[in-house]
């Protein structure tokens, strides 16, 4: 029976960094973020109705999406996310079922599902454990800021946008604290992997 692992976090708490110790270790990982943007290529349904949602003007030159933008108008209003994130779920939970089948086809013994908001959106059943990346608030708008060249308003939107990370904490079932090395991220990672008898 294949067991799937659902990687979480918050904004910049360190997903990715996480998620890559994982795919070095031989895990297969589905990420939600690039099911996100499939979801919203040229052609997409999504980019479409994004279009219509939000006005010609979150669409470049080019055709493509133009995130910042939308990051601009969503990050600082709810009803305007909760439009954004009603158009383009449905489409990264489709997708990373799609992912998620192939692998259990291909015998993975575990699947990584890396969903920033497994809490927000109420994917916790899609995942048989859950493993936290957590990093205190101070650590992560600091690292938002420096990985993205974000005002501390633009970071702090984006980090407010989403359930507490202290709160997250209590609903998993494993954390990682990544406010210190990556060594030591990466020695928490192992010891989990190894209580868990988790292997790819
Ligand atoms: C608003 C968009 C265009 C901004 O794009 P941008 O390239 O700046 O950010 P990116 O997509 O790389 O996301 C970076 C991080 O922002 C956070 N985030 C993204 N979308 C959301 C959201 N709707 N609500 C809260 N946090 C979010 C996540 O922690 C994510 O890992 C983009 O994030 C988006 O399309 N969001 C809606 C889809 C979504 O909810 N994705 C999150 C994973 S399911
Ligand atoms: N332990 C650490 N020490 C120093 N920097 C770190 C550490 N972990 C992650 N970082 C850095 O912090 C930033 C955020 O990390 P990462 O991109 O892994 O977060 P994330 O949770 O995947 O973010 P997002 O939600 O945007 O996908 C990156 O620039 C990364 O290099």
């Amino acid at each position: 029976m294949t067991v799937i692992i659902g990687l979480t976090g918050g904004i910049a708490s360190g997903k990715s960094t996480v998620s890559r110790m994982l795919e070095a270790r031989g895990f297969p990982i589905i990420d939600a973020d690039v099911a996100a943007r499939e979801a919203v290529k040229p052609g997409q349904k999504a980019l479409e109705e994004i279009e219509a949602a939000f006005g010609q003007e979150v669409i470049q030159p080019d055709g493509m999406l133009d995130r910042a933008k939308l990051g601009s108008i969503v990050f600082h209003d709810d009803e305007k996310r909760k439009t954004l994130n009603g158009i383009v779920h449905p489409a990264v939970r489709s997708w990373m079922n799609g992912k998620k089948e192939e692998y259990i086809q291909n015998g993975s013994n575990t699947i990584i599902l890396d969903i920033p908001l497994l809490f927000e959106s109420k994917l916790t059943y899609m995942a048989d454990k859950v493993l936290l990346v957590y990093v205190d608030e101070k650590t992560q708008l600091h690292r938002l800021m420096e990985r993205n060249g974000l005002s501390e308003s633009e970071a702090s939107a984006r980090i407010h946008s989403q359930m507490p990370l202290k709160q997250k904490v209590e609903l998993a079932d494993a954390v990682i604290d990544n406010n210190q090395s990556l060594d030591h991220t990466e020695s928490q990672l192992a010891d989990i992997l190894g209580s868990w008898n988790l292997t790819p």
